[in-house]
């Protein structure tokens, strides 16, 4: 959906202590990449857990439009019936991947290599983003793209009609160029290599083995060496998608900050390209055990025991960006309640998520009465102790549902409430946020 309706603000003021179990949905990454690689192999893909926030029904709804068969059978229950490798339909509609970056750029890498032309769109906040990074590679491939200046959407994508393989080092860290590039390759005879020098999430290399494609990563001194041999069969799958740690963090975090809270957070996907924030919690003395550690689907899950607990500022090391990219505004939080200070580096790619997230979290920290510092790179956090953020102020969430999340679980221990203008967009990855959390006790209502 290229909008949505009128905007719902929304405030969450201080409350008693959070307790009981929050069952968080499905992984965003996980159930994006289910229906592209279910809509590319042969036969039916059914998938459990799947998460039903506006980006996903956004991807489900354009793999219907390239020609697979998407089917609803119950919450969270789906299926997809594939049409292959080179087997996408052009569609004869506008692709509008509403609020989605990982949406968009997958299927543009999934389009590009077939004798197909594709118009894409997005809303105000998608459509500010930058898709050169996805375009440059396909170019490699033989794709066109006509968009906007500055590689913006609307933009129409030429598929290749005799793709040719491709050698490519992703430029930033970046699973989403990675995984455009990979699915790209899979209509390309011969090798697709990518090069990246900071791994990101691995949720593309993980499925595509698990439907049947020939691919290997190998860890050099340049970096970890994905390779994928094109044209394969993909066999159709029956995947259980692991629950969302980047929805896990909010009321993990909330549990942190509230005094007296325990809650148990059940089933939540620890995959080490995606863990950071938990490993970042415990450095500043959060209280979170993992309890009933296990494999599922391939997967490290756990279920996490939080309690509340005093926090104190850590510098946050720039490798270690990647793997927690989605929780800096989350932990920018989390830092104002710490004692000291937070230094977050290497957090440029920020600036180009739903909305610049160092901007927003610093605007915001600002109204709230918290002191933050910030170069391109960088953001600074100066903690004011458990309890200590005043608030009494609305943030700006900018389209953008992390940072609508992040406030509203600032405003449950902050001294008075925290106001967001627009809590809208919290559907396009957590849609059942505010039951979630008010059943765990936060004291959340529209206004
Ligand atoms: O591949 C993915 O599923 C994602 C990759 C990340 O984006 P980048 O690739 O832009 O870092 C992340 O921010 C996004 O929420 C999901
Ligand atoms: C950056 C995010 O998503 P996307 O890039 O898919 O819009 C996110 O969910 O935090």
């Amino acid at each position: 959906m290229a909008s949505h309706g009128p905007a719902t603000p929304m405030t969450s003021r201080p409350c008693g202590p959070l307790t009981g179990t929050a069952d968080v949905p499905g992984d965003k990454s996980v159930s994006h990449r289910s229906l592209i690689l279910g809509a590319m192999a042969v036969g039916e893909t059914r998938i459990t857990g799947l998460l039903e926030g506006q980006d996903v029904l956004d991807t489900a709804k354009a793999m219907q439009a390239f020609g697979a068969e998407v089917t609803r059978h119950g919450e969270g229950a789906w299926s997809v019936h594939g049409v292959g490798v080179g087997g996408f339909a052009e569609p004869d509609q506008v692709i509008d991947c509403g609020n989605s970056g990982t949406g968009v750029r997958l299927i543009m890498g999934a389009m590009a290599t077939s004798p197909i032309t594709a118009t894409f769109t997005g809303d105000a906040s998608l459509r500010s983003r930058p898709m050169a990074r996805i375009t440059d590679p396909i170019a490699l491939f033989g794709a066109q793209s006509f968009g906007r200046q500055g590689g913006r959407l609307p933009m129409t994508i030429i598929g290749a009609a005799d793709p040719v393989p491709v050698t490519y080092t992703t430029p930033m860290p970046s699973a989403q160029v990675k995984s455009a590039v990979l699915l790209a390759g899979l209509n390309a005879p011969g090798r697709t290599v990518v090069i990246e020098k900071e791994a990101t999430r691995d949720h593309s290399e993980r499925m595509l083995a698990g439907f049947g494609a020939e691919i290997t990563t190998e860890a050099t001194p340049e970096g970890h060496v994905i390779t994928l041999t094109g044209r394969p069969e993909l066999r159709p799958q029956t995947i259980a998608v692991p629950r969302d740690p980047s929805s896990a963090a909010f009321p993990v975090a909330a549990a942190v900050l509230v005094p007296g809270s325990e809650i148990l957070v059940p089933n939540i996907g620890l995959n080490p390209t995606r863990a950071g924030l938990f490993r970042t919690l415990i450095e500043m003395g959060a209280d979170i055990t993992f309890e009933n550690e296990r494999l599922e689907g391939g997967e490290p899950v756990a279920d996490l025991r939080v309690r509340h607990s005093a926090l104190k500022g850590i510098e946050v090391p720039p490798e270690r960006a990647p793997s927690m990219i989605d929780e800096y505004p989350i932990l920018s939080v989390l830092a104002a309640n710490a004692e000291g200070v937070t230094v977050m580096k290497g957090v440029k790619e920020l600036r180009v998520k739903e909305s610049d997230r160092i901007d927003a979290m610093a605007r915001g920290l600002e109204a709230m009465g918290v002191t933050v510092e910030e170069d391109e790179d960088t953001f600074i956090v100066h903690g004011m102790g458990p309890g200590g953020v005043p608030g009494g102020g609305t943030a700006a969430a900018r389209l953008d549902h992390r940072i609508a999340m992040s406030f509203l679980c600032l405003g449950m221990a902050a001294k008075r409430p925290v106001s967001v203008d627009d809590a809208a967009p919290i559907a396009t990855s957590f849609p059942i946020f505010v039951p979630l959390m008010s059943a765990l006790g936060a004291d959340l209502a529209e206004g």
